[in-house]
Protein backbone atom coordinates (compact mmCIF):
# COMPACT_ATOMS: atom_id res chain seq x y z
CA UNK A 1 0.00 0.00 0.00
CA UNK A 2 1.34 3.90 -0.95
CA UNK A 3 2.00 5.94 2.25
CA UNK A 4 -0.31 8.48 2.47
CA UNK A 5 1.43 12.55 2.31
CA UNK A 6 1.59 13.70 5.46
CA UNK A 7 2.81 17.18 3.96
CA UNK A 8 2.16 18.25 0.84
CA UNK A 9 3.94 22.09 -0.50
CA UNK A 10 2.94 23.70 -3.34
CA UNK A 11 5.00 26.55 -5.66
CA UNK A 12 6.93 27.71 -2.32
CA UNK A 13 8.88 30.79 -2.63
CA UNK A 14 10.96 32.20 -0.21
CA UNK A 15 12.63 35.56 -1.43
CA UNK A 16 14.56 37.79 1.31
CA UNK A 17 14.40 41.68 0.89
CA UNK A 18 13.35 43.28 -2.20
CA UNK A 19 13.99 44.65 -5.29
CA UNK A 20 17.83 44.52 -6.33
CA UNK A 21 19.01 43.31 -3.27
CA UNK A 22 16.25 40.32 -3.55
CA UNK A 23 17.86 36.76 -2.82
CA UNK A 24 15.43 34.06 -4.00
CA UNK A 25 16.54 31.29 -0.95
CA UNK A 26 13.85 29.31 -2.87
CA UNK A 27 11.69 29.63 -6.24
CA UNK A 28 8.70 27.82 -6.62
CA UNK A 29 9.00 24.41 -5.30
CA UNK A 30 6.86 21.55 -4.60
CA UNK A 31 7.04 18.47 -2.66
CA UNK A 32 5.34 16.00 -0.96
CA UNK A 33 6.82 14.23 1.81
CA UNK A 34 5.44 10.70 2.28
CA UNK A 35 3.61 9.51 6.07
CA UNK A 36 6.17 6.93 8.11
CA UNK A 37 9.16 7.47 5.55
CA UNK A 38 12.68 8.72 5.67
CA UNK A 39 12.56 12.04 3.23
CA UNK A 40 16.10 13.65 2.93
CA UNK A 41 16.46 17.02 1.35
CA UNK A 42 19.37 17.38 -0.26
CA UNK A 43 21.95 19.56 -1.95
CA UNK A 44 25.03 21.88 -1.79
CA UNK A 45 25.52 24.43 0.78
CA UNK A 46 23.04 27.38 -0.04
CA UNK A 47 20.69 25.38 -2.11
CA UNK A 48 17.97 26.23 -0.07
CA UNK A 49 17.64 22.84 2.31
CA UNK A 50 16.89 24.92 5.57
CA UNK A 51 14.91 27.32 4.09
CA UNK A 52 12.67 24.51 2.96
CA UNK A 53 12.51 22.40 6.11
CA UNK A 54 11.88 26.01 7.81
CA UNK A 55 8.88 26.45 5.51
CA UNK A 56 7.54 22.16 5.65
CA UNK A 57 8.04 22.87 9.66
CA UNK A 58 6.35 26.27 10.45
CA UNK A 59 9.25 28.14 12.00
CA UNK A 60 8.76 30.44 8.70
CA UNK A 61 6.40 31.78 6.13
CA UNK A 62 6.71 30.90 2.66
CA UNK A 63 6.64 33.93 0.06
CA UNK A 64 4.12 32.54 -1.76
CA UNK A 65 2.73 28.72 -2.28
CA UNK A 66 0.78 26.51 -0.39
CA UNK A 67 1.92 24.09 2.22
CA UNK A 68 -0.26 21.32 3.89
CA UNK A 69 0.70 19.40 7.06
CA UNK A 70 -1.93 16.48 7.81
CA UNK A 71 -4.78 18.66 6.16
CA UNK A 72 -4.34 22.19 7.73
CA UNK A 73 -2.96 24.95 5.17
CA UNK A 74 0.56 26.52 7.10
CA UNK A 75 -0.42 29.71 5.42
CA UNK A 76 -3.44 30.88 6.90
CA UNK A 77 -2.85 30.45 9.99
CA UNK A 78 -1.88 32.90 12.78
CA UNK A 79 1.37 33.25 14.84
CA UNK A 80 -0.28 31.56 17.83
CA UNK A 81 -2.10 28.79 15.95
CA UNK A 82 1.22 28.44 13.86
CA UNK A 83 3.15 27.76 17.55
CA UNK A 84 0.17 25.76 18.39
CA UNK A 85 0.73 23.20 15.59
CA UNK A 86 4.58 23.43 15.57
CA UNK A 87 4.15 22.39 18.99
CA UNK A 88 1.62 19.55 18.77
CA UNK A 89 2.70 18.06 15.57
CA UNK A 90 6.32 18.80 15.08
CA UNK A 91 9.62 17.37 16.61
CA UNK A 92 13.44 19.07 15.83
CA UNK A 93 16.71 18.07 15.67
CA UNK A 94 19.69 20.48 14.98
CA UNK A 95 22.82 20.88 14.31
CA UNK A 96 23.67 21.39 18.00
CA UNK A 97 22.19 18.81 20.30
CA UNK A 98 21.02 22.01 23.01
CA UNK A 99 20.53 20.21 26.25
CA UNK A 100 20.87 21.60 29.37
CA UNK A 101 23.82 21.34 31.22
CA UNK A 102 22.33 20.87 34.29
CA UNK A 103 19.69 18.27 33.79
CA UNK A 104 20.09 14.41 33.27
CA UNK A 105 19.65 12.67 29.96
CA UNK A 106 15.94 12.11 31.22
CA UNK A 107 15.41 15.01 32.46
CA UNK A 108 16.35 17.00 29.30
CA UNK A 109 14.15 14.75 27.06
CA UNK A 110 11.58 15.26 29.13
CA UNK A 111 12.08 19.21 29.88
CA UNK A 112 9.95 20.61 26.82
CA UNK A 113 6.91 18.21 27.81
CA UNK A 114 7.01 19.65 31.16
CA UNK A 115 7.53 23.25 29.56
CA UNK A 116 4.27 22.40 27.52
CA UNK A 117 2.35 21.42 30.45
CA UNK A 118 2.25 18.03 29.46
CA UNK A 119 3.02 14.40 31.40
CA UNK A 120 4.63 12.06 28.64
CA UNK A 121 3.46 8.29 29.49
CA UNK A 122 6.13 6.03 30.99
CA UNK A 123 5.99 3.62 28.04
CA UNK A 124 6.42 6.21 25.31
CA UNK A 125 9.53 7.23 27.45
CA UNK A 126 10.72 3.99 28.39
CA UNK A 127 10.39 3.33 24.35
CA UNK A 128 12.23 6.83 23.36
CA UNK A 129 14.93 6.22 25.64
CA UNK A 130 15.35 2.35 24.76
CA UNK A 131 15.59 3.28 20.92
CA UNK A 132 18.23 6.06 21.35
CA UNK A 133 20.59 3.35 23.16
CA UNK A 134 20.15 5.76 26.10
CA UNK A 135 19.63 3.12 28.36
CA UNK A 136 22.47 3.02 30.26
CA UNK A 137 23.15 6.62 30.76
CA UNK A 138 19.70 8.22 31.62
CA UNK A 139 21.26 10.02 35.31
CA UNK A 140 24.57 11.24 33.49
CA UNK A 141 24.54 14.97 32.54
CA UNK A 142 25.21 16.14 28.95
CA UNK A 143 29.14 16.62 29.93
CA UNK A 144 29.40 13.10 30.77
CA UNK A 145 28.36 12.63 27.19
CA UNK A 146 29.92 11.91 23.56
CA UNK A 147 29.16 14.36 21.12
CA UNK A 148 26.40 11.39 19.36
CA UNK A 149 25.15 10.47 22.82
CA UNK A 150 24.44 14.05 23.30
CA UNK A 151 22.65 14.04 19.69
CA UNK A 152 20.85 10.78 20.09
CA UNK A 153 18.99 12.51 23.32
CA UNK A 154 18.34 15.11 20.98
CA UNK A 155 16.42 12.43 19.39
CA UNK A 156 14.56 10.58 21.82
CA UNK A 157 13.63 14.01 23.16
CA UNK A 158 11.85 15.13 19.39
CA UNK A 159 10.31 11.35 19.92
CA UNK A 160 8.64 11.78 23.07
CA UNK A 161 6.29 14.05 22.28
CA UNK A 162 5.01 11.62 18.78
CA UNK A 163 5.00 14.39 16.63
CA UNK A 164 3.87 13.56 13.46
CA UNK A 165 6.94 14.55 12.01
CA UNK A 166 10.64 15.08 12.67
CA UNK A 167 12.56 17.49 11.20
CA UNK A 168 16.29 16.87 11.64
CA UNK A 169 18.70 19.56 10.21
CA UNK A 170 22.49 18.64 9.90
CA UNK A 171 22.04 16.24 12.47
CA UNK A 172 25.41 14.78 12.15
CA UNK A 173 27.52 17.95 11.06
CA UNK A 174 29.75 17.94 13.59
CA UNK A 175 30.48 13.91 14.34
CA UNK A 176 33.26 12.00 12.60
CA UNK A 177 32.09 9.42 9.78
CA UNK A 178 31.74 6.59 12.37
CA UNK A 179 29.19 8.45 14.94
CA UNK A 180 27.61 10.34 11.71
CA UNK A 181 27.07 7.03 10.33
CA UNK A 182 25.18 5.61 14.05
CA UNK A 183 23.30 8.63 14.10
CA UNK A 184 22.02 8.46 10.61
CA UNK A 185 21.16 4.86 11.41
CA UNK A 186 19.19 5.51 14.67
CA UNK A 187 17.03 8.23 12.73
CA UNK A 188 16.41 5.76 9.74
CA UNK A 189 15.39 2.70 12.78
CA UNK A 190 12.86 5.44 14.04
CA UNK A 191 11.03 5.36 10.49
CA UNK A 192 11.67 1.07 10.44
CA UNK A 193 10.46 0.35 14.10
CA UNK A 194 7.85 3.23 14.93
CA UNK A 195 6.70 4.48 11.18
CA UNK A 196 7.76 7.63 12.37
CA UNK A 197 7.90 10.47 9.41
CA UNK A 198 11.23 12.24 9.64
CA UNK A 199 12.61 14.11 6.97
CA UNK A 200 16.53 14.94 7.29
CA UNK A 201 18.51 17.96 5.30
CA UNK A 202 21.59 16.87 4.54
CA UNK A 203 24.88 18.15 2.17
CA UNK A 204 25.80 14.57 2.10
CA UNK A 205 24.45 13.24 -1.32
CA UNK A 206 25.38 9.48 -0.29
CA UNK A 207 24.01 9.55 2.83
CA UNK A 208 20.72 10.60 1.68
CA UNK A 209 20.80 8.53 -1.07
CA UNK A 210 22.09 4.89 1.43
CA UNK A 211 19.18 6.10 4.50
CA UNK A 212 16.19 7.83 2.67
CA UNK A 213 13.34 6.37 1.22
CA UNK A 214 12.68 9.60 -1.25
CA UNK A 215 15.29 11.97 -1.67
CA UNK A 216 14.50 15.80 -2.84
CA UNK A 217 17.83 17.63 -4.02
CA UNK A 218 17.65 21.47 -4.06
CA UNK A 219 20.23 23.11 -6.14
CA UNK A 220 19.80 27.46 -6.16
CA UNK A 221 16.50 27.08 -4.87
CA UNK A 222 14.65 24.99 -7.08
CA UNK A 223 13.90 21.13 -7.02
CA UNK A 224 16.65 19.38 -9.46
CA UNK A 225 15.87 15.71 -9.17
CA UNK A 226 13.81 13.66 -7.38
CA UNK A 227 15.30 9.79 -6.98
CA UNK A 228 14.18 6.66 -5.27
CA UNK A 229 17.59 5.34 -4.35
CA UNK A 230 19.38 3.24 -3.21
CA UNK A 231 22.77 3.42 -4.93
CA UNK A 232 25.37 0.59 -5.47
CA UNK A 233 28.28 0.07 -3.31
CA UNK A 234 26.96 2.67 -0.02
CA UNK A 235 26.69 1.39 2.97
CA UNK A 236 23.90 0.51 5.11
CA UNK A 237 23.92 2.70 7.61
CA UNK A 238 20.60 1.69 9.45
CA UNK A 239 22.54 -1.72 10.40
CA UNK A 240 25.45 0.71 11.67
CA UNK A 241 23.40 2.49 13.45
CA UNK A 242 21.25 -0.65 15.39
CA UNK A 243 24.19 -2.61 15.99
CA UNK A 244 25.76 1.07 17.92
CA UNK A 245 22.58 1.74 20.06
CA UNK A 246 21.94 -1.57 21.09
CA UNK A 247 25.43 -3.25 22.18
CA UNK A 248 24.92 -7.06 23.01
CA UNK A 249 21.50 -7.51 21.47
CA UNK A 250 23.05 -6.91 17.73
CA UNK A 251 19.46 -6.55 16.68
CA UNK A 252 19.92 -7.14 12.86
CA UNK A 253 17.46 -4.31 11.33
CA UNK A 254 17.76 -4.06 7.85
CA UNK A 255 16.83 -0.88 5.96
CA UNK A 256 13.81 -1.38 3.86
CA UNK A 257 13.03 0.29 0.94
CA UNK A 258 9.35 0.11 0.15
CA UNK A 259 8.17 2.04 -2.72
CA UNK A 260 6.99 5.81 -2.45
N1 LIG B 1 17.58 35.76 6.10
C1 LIG B 1 18.19 35.69 4.91
N2 LIG B 1 18.49 36.81 4.24
C2 LIG B 1 19.08 36.78 3.03
N3 LIG B 1 19.44 35.64 2.41
C3 LIG B 1 19.17 34.49 3.02
C4 LIG B 1 18.55 34.44 4.31
N4 LIG B 1 18.41 33.13 4.66
C5 LIG B 1 18.94 32.41 3.66
N5 LIG B 1 19.40 33.22 2.68
C6 LIG B 1 20.03 32.78 1.43
O1 LIG B 1 19.17 31.84 0.81
C7 LIG B 1 19.94 30.81 0.21
C8 LIG B 1 19.53 29.45 0.75
O2 LIG B 1 19.91 29.38 2.13
P1 LIG B 1 19.71 28.04 3.01
O3 LIG B 1 20.27 28.34 4.36
O4 LIG B 1 18.31 27.62 2.93
O5 LIG B 1 20.62 27.01 2.23
P2 LIG B 1 21.14 25.58 2.72
O6 LIG B 1 20.99 24.68 1.56
O7 LIG B 1 20.43 25.18 3.97
O8 LIG B 1 22.66 25.89 3.01
P3 LIG B 1 23.63 25.22 4.11
O9 LIG B 1 23.89 23.80 3.68
O10 LIG B 1 24.87 26.08 4.01
O11 LIG B 1 22.94 25.34 5.44
C9 LIG B 1 21.40 31.14 0.46
O12 LIG B 1 21.90 31.83 -0.66
C10 LIG B 1 21.35 32.05 1.66
O13 LIG B 1 22.44 32.94 1.68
Amino acid sequence: MLPSTIISAVGVTRTHGAGDEAVHALDGVSVDVPAGRLTAISGSPGAGKTTLAHLLGGLDRPTAGSIEVDGIELTALDDDDLAALRRDLFGYVFRAPNLLPVLTVDENVLAPQWVAGRRPGRRRLELSIELAGLGAHRRLLPAQLTGVQQQRVAVARALLGEPAVVFADEPAGDLDEDDAAELLGLLRRVVDELGQTVVLLTRDARAAAALAHRVVTLDGGRRSMCVAPRVPGTRNLAHIGARAAAPGRRRRIRARTPPV
